[in-house]
């Protein structure tokens, strides 16, 4: 009879199990840091939303964010990771920092 292949990763062989088990706590290392980082950015861009806020500035800065692109896109790349990921990354946490600045502006 032919083997067939596993269903789930607790079917494979022990020493795949340790390996896999091993990279999937850097990966869990590596979701806290990003989380702890993105609490500490959204804390800055709160304040931002205040600032902009008590000076009645508007809540988006195109100018800013396509300078955060370019930059962002060359770190991407340095870095190995695809500059287009980057960037729509990017425009996904601003475009959450101006709902959050527009809510500010509101209150
Ligand atoms: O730098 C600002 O003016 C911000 O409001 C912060 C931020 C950002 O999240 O980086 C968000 C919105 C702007 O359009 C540009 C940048």
């Amino acid at each position: 009879m032919t083997k067939q292949p596993p269903n789930t990763a607790t079917d494979a062989d022990p020493s795949v199990r340790a390996e896999l088990e091993r990279l999937r706590e850097s990966i869990d290392n590596i979701d806290a840091a990003v989380v702890h980082m993105l609490a500490e950015r959204f804390k800055c861009t709160q304040q931002v939303g205040r600032l902009k806020a008590e000076h009645r500035l508007p809540p988006a800065d195109p100018a800013r964010e396509a300078r955060q692109i370019a930059r962002l896109r060359q770190l991407a790349e340095s870095a190995r990771l695809d500059p287009a990921f980057a960037e729509k990354l990017l425009n996904f946490i601003i475009a959450e920092v101006i709902r959050h600045h527009e809510t500010i502006a509101r209150s």
